[in-house]
């Protein structure tokens, strides 16, 4: 019995989300279900739905049904999900009913017989820069003749650095110029040669290089470069990568399509300047994810060779991206569409290390991390996964492999709920630089109450987000998350006005220029892992100026100087990844 409809979409792009669909018609019963609002005989109702597809109604007396759709804002900050909340009004007049049904791919996705998708591959950039490395991806893939595969692809190589710096020379360079700067030539002759190199013909991005120019000279003319276009212009790299990819793989024999920011639904409406460079996913996309991507694959099984990186907004249905990185939120959030077996996240090292290897070129792999392991890793500086890439997979509980696309016979690493914690002591450290600091004393006696809430909302006010935070009864520490900040226009007059607010109730010291090192492992032995961290530490003479242990249990941070940062990562990693440190504690817990 349907009793009310939700919609987060736009209407008219029939993109609601609903509540099981699956197998029967569902009746819209107004006698039983809504509320008989209007006069004359007439009942309404709202119908709620929770998965997305579109909508088709049909009533035995057609003409005497209406619809109305009403907006409401909401806001479900725990999520990161605001904006207006359209709700499908039906009205019948008595004895009517109006019959929802899902629609004829869904229909057809559930009778058929074809296999369903079987994994999610993301292949980064690094592991399709070139011609070669895109024909030993594609036999990769064709090496798991069992799987039916989605594979999403990010942009070749650097192409997505190289078109931020276009863009940003196009700006000052004159609409002239635009045709000589070195970036686009690059981006232009990488693909071009590529496609040379893989057999196709080059018409097959023709139409996109000439589109890409045109913007390149229309952000010279403005001389503005926006984050909403900035945006569509790095959206270039993933759409000629794909639909390069996708021609190869069908040049060799294996049926592909290219899909295009496939149903990414992102906020993109908020306040703050950033959130085009730095979208979020939201809840529409699962189920909008599933349709498109089912409906295509019961249609005509071909594997879908889908654009990482990049989403579309759901009011203005521009292109967004979901920041640097983005493809592995891409694919963990097909993963948990689709609810597949497994997400795996082919990259160019070993799986996820025990340290950043241009930092400690002799970093080990982690064969196996809990999804709060990899989500502390990679939100604290590990640029091997992005911030946001867990989530999905710890929602839909599906395991994410790291491996290595130029060597897969690599175990990788292996991502799941939960694994035995009993042995672990140190798992891997990780680095965040260019952290800004702020130590707030409260002007007030002890035992003040509401200081930290007045601190806070300052900051949420100002939508800057927190990282670490270290509290005493009249003192806070915080560091403020460089990604979040940087990016932002107006950061030094936001961070002047930070300290202005915080000034009218605490002297404030803000401290640039420092870093996080944080500590993944099992805080459950934080006294040993501190006791070696800061032996190693007073050692090397260094300071740590804030500590701070989340109530996840997996990670300490320590807060250190920008400049004493490296040195300081080098020898914690030493003393406890490469002496046998971690062999002898883990054998003294197994005799134990
Ligand atoms: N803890 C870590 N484990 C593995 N790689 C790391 C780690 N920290 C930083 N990295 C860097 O992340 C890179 C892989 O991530 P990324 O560049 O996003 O790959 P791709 O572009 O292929 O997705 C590695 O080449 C490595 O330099
Ligand atoms: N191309 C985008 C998205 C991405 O995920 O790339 P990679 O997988 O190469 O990190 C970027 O460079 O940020």
């Amino acid at each position: 019995m349907l009793t009310k409809i939700t919609s987060y979409g736009d209407f008219a792009m029939t993109n609601l989300v609903e509540d099981d669909w699956g197998k029967k018609n569902l009746t819209f019963d107004p006698s039983n279900g809504g509320s008989c609002a209007v006069g004359g005989g007439s009942c309404c109702g709202v119908v709620k739905l929770e998965s997305s597809t579109s909508l088709s109604f049909s009533t035995s007396f057609q003409s005497k049904v209406s619809f109305a759709l009403s907006s409401r804002s909401f806001c479900r900050k725990r999520e990161g999900i605001c904006g207006k909340r359209r709700a499908l009004k039906v009205c019948c007049e008595k004895r009517v009913s109006a019959v929802v049904e899902k629609d004829a791919a869904m229909r057809q996705g559930a009778d058929s017989n074809v296999e369903q998708l079987s994994i999610v591959m993301k292949f980064g950039g690094s592991s399709v820069a070139s011609a070669e490395r895109m024909k030993e991806v594609a036999d990769l893939i064709l090496s798991f003749p069992e799987e039916r595969p989605a594979i999403v692809l990010s942009a070749m190589g650097k192409t997505t650095n190289n078109l931020l710096l276009a863009g940003a020379k196009a700006v000052c360079c004159g609409v002239s110029n635009v045709s000589e700067l070195h970036e686009l030539s690059f981006v232009k002759e990488l693909h071009l040669k590529t496609i040379d190199e893989l057999g196709l013909e080059s018409s097959i991005i023709s139409d996109i290089l000439v589109e890409l120019e045109q913007l390149l000279k229309g952000i010279a003319m403005m001389k503005e470069l926006t984050p909403r276009t900035r945006d569509y212009l790095v959206s270039f790299g993933e759409c000629m990568s794909t639909r390069i990819f996708a021609a190869y793989l069908n040049k060799i024999g294996t049926k592909a399509r290219q899909v295009r920011r496939t149903a990414m639904y992102c906020s993109v409406w908020a306040v703050h300047t950033d959130d085009f460079t730095n979208a979020d996913i939201l809840e529409a996309t699962y189920p909008a994810v599933a349709k498109r991507l089912h409906g295509d694959w019961t249609n005509d099984p071909a594997i879908p060779i889908i654009t990482g990186f990049l989403g579309k907004g759901w009011k203005s249905g521009a292109v967004t991206t979901l920041g640097r990185g983005g493809s592995d939120l891409t694919a963990t959030t097909i993963g948990k569409a689709l609810g597949l077996r497994e997400i795996q996240v082919w990259k160019d090292v070993d799986g996820v290390l025990t340290c950043d290897p241009n930092i400690c070129p002799n970093a080990k792999p982690v064969p196996h991390l809990t999804f709060e392991e990899a989500a502390e890793l990679a939100y604290f500086g590990a640029q091997v996964l992005h911030p946001q890439s867990m989530r999905p997979a710890r929602e839909g509980d599906i395991p994410v492999r790291v491996k290595n696309s130029y060597n897969p016979q690599a175990p990788g690493t292996v991502i799941t709920k939960a694994r035995d914690m009993s042995k672990a002591v140190l798992t891997s450290i990780v680095l965040k630089s260019n952290v800004t600091m702020l130590d707030i004393v409260s002007t007030r006696m002890l035992g003040q109450y509401g200081f930290l809430a007045k601190v806070f909302s300052i900051f949420e006010d100002l939508g800057i987000s927190v990282d670490c935070v270290a509290t005493s009864e009249v003192s806070i520490s915080l560091t403020l998350d460089p990604s979040k900040l940087w990016n932002r226009e107006l950061i030094q007059q936001e961070l002047d006005h930070v300290v202005e607010e915080l000034e009218k109730i605490a002297v404030v010291h803000l401290l640039q220029h420092r870093s996080i090192i944080s500590l993944i492992g099992n805080v459950q032995r934080s006294s040993l892992i501190l006791e070696k961290a800061f032996n190693v530490l007073r050692k090397n003479g260094v300071n740590v100026q804030m500590i701070s242990q989340g109530a996840s249990k997996v990670n300490i941070s320590l807060v250190v100087h920008d400049s004493e940062a490296q040195q300081c990562i080098r020898a914690l990693h030493s003393s406890f990844f490469d002496n046998g440190f971690l062999s002898e504690v883990e054998e003294a817990a197994s005799v134990n």
